[in-house]
């Protein structure tokens, strides 16, 4: 089990506080310039990545603070707690087993004392078998035709994972158009139908538990959509598959179970692309790709588990981030991919992070009286330049940032792979060393202003600088790099949530929305005034109800 011990009641903690008296009256670039040796002390390889933490407010003594910190927190139990298959999901629970799926086959993984490798291994097979069929041909749809689109609809962690790695992935596609079908707002699927024909169409319907409101409206809708042109009920079974955990409902859903890719409760939903979610990834890249993308998970994950924690990347990341929320009071946090197809990597997150660590109630049951997760957002550079970065250099928060990018570009047109990269490294050591009121009075002497004038202008052309960041390089972005990179933002997530003291694998706050719109939903089906809510929810009801 993990332990419930309040990171503000330990010595590091207090030891922290002072670390941070200490270093507001310092800077980052002020530490770069008393050690010539900065960025060899805080940087690490991990296979073909280079993770740069350098340009953080941070100094020796704060680092093994940290560390220290985490020790105290027994972190180290906590991961092997995980990656043993105890039941860490407290509130459900439930073992929280995600790393499991990404082990190589004939590795044991014990949950309950039960191996549970060669039944994940079944369900690879069976994707494997079935990705080779459809990307081949061999599977036909009900004219005999072979698949040329295939829609997945899921939301959530059945659709969010899925379409970051299959946008990531997209030099890696096979022939297969892949489309994903999220909001049960029609025009996502009416716009995704549009564009496919039934006779050589899939249909992904991806829903852990096979009830999701959204997931199960945009399915009946395919299916009613499908079935307009097919007019025969058996066409069903070669255009519709399910992935999920939940039998019982795929059968009632009309799915046969022959076609039905199992998965399990202690996969999580934000967790679950490598399990049977995983299938539009399979279908988009191909079978080998998705276990590349697999392995090289694993190997973050023994990274996690075996190297000593002041080494360890995904630990440290996390640390940092406890560093800014708790002692820096920083609300949120950007993770700026310098990678066009990463594009949707900070939206994945956000998920995996906000829906883990957005958590006001201890392993204890108490209330915290802490900062817990931060908001996660960020688009992708340079586009991100152009919109926000404007807070970031100049607002008045503190807004650590991720930037990731690849030395090597699957696109090397003309030089705009260096002109993206010089905006990176530009960036990162604008944010570090900002620019001082001198040097701003110096240029706009040069550009020949008065000194009056230089007066005015000067203070809002300062830049204080101090802004940390990480700087994530890796060689090229392909499956298994991506792979790493993901597990490696999994288990920072995770390292949070056990110094926060927090569950991060339930996610009760999402629930209460699938309840309040259900029950909502009645009365909206009628024509009736409603006057059971307050006045302001009555009166968009009703008003809703007269202009539809
Ligand atoms: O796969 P399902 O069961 O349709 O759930 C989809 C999503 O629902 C909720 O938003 C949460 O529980 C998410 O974690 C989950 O990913």
């Amino acid at each position: 089990m993990l332990s419930t011990i309040n990171f503000t009641q330990t010595t590091a903690y207090q030891k922290l506080l002072s670390d941070k008296k200490r270093l507001e009256s310092s800077s980052i670039s002020a530490l770069f310039q008393t050690d010539s040796e900065r960025q060899k002390k805080y940087s690490l390889f991990f296979q073909d990545i280079f993770i740069d933490f350098s340009k953080n407010i941070l100094d020796a003594a704060t680092f093994n603070h940290l560390i220290e910190l985490a020790k105290e927190c027994q972190l180290e139990s906590a991961i092997q707690a995980q990656l043993q298959g105890e039941a860490i999901n407290q509130t459900e629970g439930r073992a929280v087993l995600h790393t499991a799926l990404r082990k190589p086959k004939g590795q044991s993984q014990l949950l309950n004392g039960v191996n549970i490798n060669a039944d994940i291994h079944q369900v690879r097979a069976h994707m494997k078998e079935f990705t080779e069929q459809v990307i081949s041909g061999a599977w036909k749809g009900y004219t005999n035709k072979s698949i040329t689109d295939v829609v997945n609809i899921g939301i959530g962690g059945s659709d969010l994972g899925p379409v970051m790695v299959t946008e990531a992935l997209k030099p890696y596609k096979t022939h297969l158009n892949v489309h994903f079908v999220s909001n049960v707002d029609g025009t996502h699927i009416a716009e995704t139908l549009k564009k496919v024909n039934p006779e050589t169409t899939l249909f992904l319907i991806a829903s852990k538990t096979f009830t999701t409101q959204e997931t199960m409206a945009n399915a009946f809708t395919a299916r009613d959509w499908f079935l307009k042109t097919a007019q025969d009920e058996s066409a069903v079974s070669k255009h519709f598959v399910a992935l999920s955990t939940n039998k019982a409902q795929v059968e009632k859903f009309g799915i046969d179970s022959a076609n039905m890719f199992a998965f399990w409760d202690w996969v999580g939903g934000r967790y679950s692309l490598w399990s049977a979610i995983g299938l539009s990834i399979c279908l988009s890249i191909g079978y080998d790709n998705f276990e590349s993308l697999l392995s090289g998970a694993h190997e973050m994950d023994l990274h996690l588990a075996s190297t000593p924690l002041e080494a360890n990347a995904p630990v440290i990341l996390a640390l940092l981030g406890i560093w800014y929320v708790n002692f820096w009071n920083s609300p949120t946090h950007a993770i700026l991919p310098y990678d066009q197809y990463m594009h949707r990597f900070a939206a994945y997150f956000q998920q995996g992070d906000m829906e883990s660590n957005g958590k006001t109630v201890d392993r204890t049951g108490k209330r915290v009286d802490y900062a817990t997760g931060p908001v996660i957002w960020g688009e992708p550079g340079t586009n991100g330049q152009h919109a926000f970065y404007q807070l970031i250099h100049q607002g008045t928060q503190m807004i650590p940032a991720d930037f990731i990018a690849p030395a090597k570009t699957h696109n090397p047109i003309g030089n705009h792979h260096t002109l993206l990269m010089s905006n990176f490294f530009a960036q990162t050591e604008a944010l570090m060393n900002g620019k001082s009121l001198e040097v701003v009075k110096t240029e706009l002497g040069k550009a020949g202003l008065d000194e009056s004038a230089i007066d005015k202008l000067a203070p809002f052309k300062v830049f204080e600088g101090n802004k940390p960041t990480n700087s994530i390089l890796a060689k090229e972005i392909n499956p298994a790099t991506l792979g790493a990179l993901i597990a490696m933002y999994e288990h920072k997530i995770f390292v949070q949530g056990v110094i926060w003291n927090i569950f991060s694998y339930d996610q009760w706050g999402v629930e209460l929305g699938k309840q309040l719109a259900n029950s909502i939903l009645p009365e909206l089906e009628n024509e009736d005034p409603v006057l059971s809510h307050d006045s302001s929810t009555n009166g968009l009801i009703n008003q809703f109800k007269a202009w539809r």
